[in-house]
């Protein structure tokens, strides 16, 4: 049996604005930082050991890595960070507020951009100054590689190679691994893991900086996956 913990950030500050994000490299706040330590300390109360980290290339997933690695003692662990964990882009919508949007949209039409499986919001226009286009940090890939807006099932078209070329061998060679990573990047983890419908992973949201964790069979298919929350386990809903 193979345990894997997966973890969304701690509060960002444009969580706290409730700002749309995406790949918009912004920090933890003050509650985001005490969430990922919090985790750690969790993490070991339950004796959870790891053995290698993943995490993506935004600072609000590394920083939570960072946090949560701290609580444990374990910051000296090897860490792998790739673009492919990295936030579903989020568009034309990247530092607009939900709220404001919903006002002028409507709900429906904000859900529909937030949870809509295969319906991507509004694409940034490629010379937009909000564009990632232009940043170091993935000048390794085309630049048509680089999003300019993604659906869940764009994000899950990303994420599912990086995992069968990186994550599972890793698993299936005895590593226990901790990916820190976003909602939806983790959504799109968890909607493979357990087959999750297209219909049903529109309503599974995942909470800042709350251990999920899997217990996975040989073949890595799930056999329990649990929050570790104050209280104890709590099933994933
Ligand atoms: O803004 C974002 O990038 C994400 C995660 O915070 O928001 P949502 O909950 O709408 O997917």
């Amino acid at each position: 049996m193979h345990k894997l913990v997966l973890i969304r950030h701690g509060e960002s500050t444009w969580n706290l604005e409730n700002r749309f994000t995406g790949w918009t490299d912004v920090d933890l706040t003050a509650t985001g930082i005490a969430q990922a330590q919090e985790a750690g300390r969790r993490l070991q109360a339950a004796g959870l050991e790891f053995d290698k980290a993943y995490t993506s290339v935004l600072k609000r997933a590394i920083h939570t890595l960072w946090h949560c690695l701290d609580a444990m003692d374990a910051t000296w662990l090897p860490v792998e960070k790739s673009w492919r964990l990295n936030e579903r882009h989020y568009g034309g919508l990247q530092g607009l507020n939900k709220a404001d949007m919903a006002r002028q949209y409507g709900d429906e039409q904000v859900l529909i951009w937030r949870r809509s499986y295969d319906t991507p919001p509004p694409p940034l226009e490629a010379g937009d100054a909000r564009s990632e286009r232009g940043d170091r940090r993935y000048s390794a890939l085309a630049p048509e590689q680089i999003p300019l807006t993604e659906c869940l099932k764009d994000t899950v078209a990303r994420v599912l190679p990086y995992w069968e070329s990186h994550i599972a061998p890793d698993i299936r060679a005895g590593k226990r691994l901790v990916i820190a990573a976003h909602g939806n990047s983790l959504r799109a983890l968890v909607k493979y893991l357990d087959g999750i419908s297209d219909q049903d992973i529109v309503s599974l949201n995942i909470p800042n900086g709350t251990p999920l964790v899997y217990e996975l069979d040989e073949q890595l298919k799930p056999l329990r996956r649990y929050y570790l929350e104050p209280s104890g386990e709590k099933p994933l809903q």
